[in-house]
C-alpha cells in the first residue's frame, strides 16, 4: 500500500473504545499521513495486555474517550513525516510505548528508561503537537501511550518506533512492546538479580512469567511463583521456577510469613505482577532485613494506594518499580529480538490465544481467564 498511501488519509479498520466499561467497535476509520518526526506503521499484529483492559475499565486517571487502544503491537512501517532517519519505509517494527529521545533530562541521566520528551501529550492521548491523526464518523479518536495499535494503520512519533530484524515473525515481537520486555527488564536491568539469590514472583501472568524467565537468566537459586490459581503452577515451573504457593492456602498464615520462613529470612528480591495493592505491601514484607528489594510492576486502580509499616524501610527493605522493565527501546529492543531468534529468550512458549482484530472482543475475554498467558491478535483478518 505504501507506493500509493504516503501522504494521504488511509481508511482503515480499527477497534475504538467510545466509551468505558463497554466493548470495542469495529469501525472504519481515517488515519492521517504522519506529520514531522511521526511515522505511519502498518500494524499487523498486536497483543492484548491488561493494562489495555484497565484503561477500557474506566480505572485509569489518564484514561479518556473515544480512543483507539493497544500498546504491544509489531508492524511495518508505511510512510515517513519530514525528519525522519531513524526507521524508513518497509521497516519491521515495534511501537514503543516508553519512547527513547536520548536527548532529554531523563534519556541522559543514565538513570531510567523514561524519556520526558513527549509524556506530557501522551498522557493526554494527542501526537507531540497536541492533535489527533485518528477520525472515526467526523469524531476525533484519542490515542493511546503513544501507540494505538488496535488500529490497522496508526502514527507514533519517530521516537516511539524502532526497527527490527525483518527474520522474526511479527506475531512473536509484537509481545516484546510490552508484556515480556516488562517482566524480564523488571528482573535483569531494574533488579539486576544476583546469582545464587531468593526470588519470589507474585502473579503468575505474562509479565511475571517473564520476570521468572529474567530471573532464570540471571542464575537465581530459588524462584518462588505466588499465585491464586494452581493453574500457575506448571507454567511457573515451565519457565524455571523452582517452587510455587497458592496464598489463599496457607490456613491462616500470611504468605509474607511463610515466604521469610521458606528462604531463612527473606526473599532477596520480590516482584509484584498483580496490579493489587495488599499484594505490593505483602510483596515488600516477605523481603529480607538489610537488603531485600520488592520492585512494583502491576498497575493498580485510580485513588488505590501502597502501605506499610515505616520500619520496614527503615530495616533496610527497598521499595522501588519500573515501567517497561526499565528497558531503554530504541537502544535494547533489538538485541531481545536477537535474543529471540537465537533462542535466549522464550516468546513463542507466552501464546496461549489467537484472535482475528473482528474478535477482539473475545480476545479481552481470553485474556481475563485463567488460562490465557497472551492472546495475539491478527490485526489483517478483521
Ligand atoms: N509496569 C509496567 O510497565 C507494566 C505493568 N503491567 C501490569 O502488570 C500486571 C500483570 O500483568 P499480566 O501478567 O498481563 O496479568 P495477568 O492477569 O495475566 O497475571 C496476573 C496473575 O496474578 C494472579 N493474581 C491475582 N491476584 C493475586 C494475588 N492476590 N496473589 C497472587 N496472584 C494473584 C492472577 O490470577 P488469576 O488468573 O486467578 O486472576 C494472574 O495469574 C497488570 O497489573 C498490568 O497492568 C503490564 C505491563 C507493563
Ligand atoms: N496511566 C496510569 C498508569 C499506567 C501505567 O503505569 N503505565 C505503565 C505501563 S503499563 C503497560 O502495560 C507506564 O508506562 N508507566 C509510566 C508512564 O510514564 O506512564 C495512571 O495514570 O495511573
Ligand atoms: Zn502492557
Ligand atoms: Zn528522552
Amino acid at each position: 500500500m505504501s507506493a500509493n498511501t504516503a501522504g494521504k488519509t488511509i481508511t482503515c479498520k480499527a477497534a475504538v473504545a467510545w466509551e468505558a466499561g463497554k466493548d470495542l467497535s469495529i469501525e472504519e476509520i481515517e488515519v492521517e499521513a504522519p506529520k514531522a518526526h511521526e511515522v505511519r506503521i502498518e500494524i499487523v499484529y498486536t497483543g492484548v495486555c491488561h493494562t489495555d483492559a484497565y484503561t477500557l475499565s474506566g480505572k485509569d486517571p489518564e484514561g479518556a474517550f473515544p480512543i483507539v487502544l493497544g500498546h504491544e503491537g509489531a508492524g511495518i512501517v508505511e510512510s515517513v513525516g519530514e525528519g525522519v532517519t531513524n526507521v524508513k519505509v518497509g521497516d519491521n517494527v515495534v511501537a514503543l510505548y516508553t519512547p527513547e529521545c536520548g536527548e532529554c533530562k531523563f534519556c541522559k541521566s543514565g538513570k531510567t528508561n523514561l524519556c520526558g520528551k513527549i509524556r506530557a501529550t501522551q498522557g493526554k492521548g494527542v501526537m507531540p503537537d497536541s492533535t489527533s491523526r485518528f477520525k472515526c464518523k467526523g469524531k476525533e479518536l484519542l490515542h493511546f501511550m503513544g501507540t494505538s495499535t488496535f488500529s490497522q494503520y496508526t502514527v507514533v512519533a519517530d521516537i516511539s518506533v524502532v526497527a527490527i530484524t525483518d527474520k522474526a515473525p511479527m506475531d512473536r515481537t509484537c509481545l516484546l512492546g510490552c508484556g515480556i520486555t516488562t517482566g524480564y527488564g523488571a528482573a535483569v536491568v531494574t533488579a539486576n538479580v544476583e546469582k545464587g539469590s531468593n526470588v519470589a514472583v507474585f502473579g503468575a501472568g505474562c509479565v511475571g512469567l517473564s520476570v521468572v524467565q529474567g530471573a532464570v537468566k540471571n542464575g537465581a537459586e530459588k524462584i518462588i511463583v505466588v499465585d491464586v490459581n494452581d493453574g500457575k503452577e506448571a507454567w511457573g515451573k515451565k519457565f524455571g521456577a523452582t517452587d510455587f504457593v497458592n496464598p489463599t492456602k496457607l490456613g491462616g498464615k500470611s504468605i509474607q510469613e511463610h515466604l521469610v520462613e521458606m528462604t531463612d529470612g527473606g526473599c532477596d528480591y520480590t516482584f509484584d505482577c498483580t496490579g493489587n495493592v495488599g499484594v505490593m505491601r505483602a510483596a515488600l514484607e516477605a523481603c529480607h532485613k538489610g537488603w531485600g528489594q520488592s520492585v512494583v510492576i502491576g498497575v493498580a486502580a485510580a485513588g488505590q494506594e501502597i502501605s506499610t509499616r515505616p520500619f520496614q524501610l527503615v530495616t533496610g527493605r527497598v521499595w522501588k518499580g519500573c515501567a517497561f522493565g526499565g528497558i531503554k527501546g530504541r537502544s535494547q529492543l533489538p538485541g531481545l529480538v536477537d535474543d529471540y531468534m537465537t533462542n535466549k529468550l522464550k516468546v513463542d512458549e507466552f501464546i496461549t490465544h489467537r484472535q482475528p482484530l473482528n474478535k477482539i472482543n473475545t480476545a479481552f475475554q481470553d485474556m481475563k481467564a485463567g488460562d490465557c498467558i497472551r492472546c495475539v491478535v491478527n490485526m489483517r483478518e478483521a
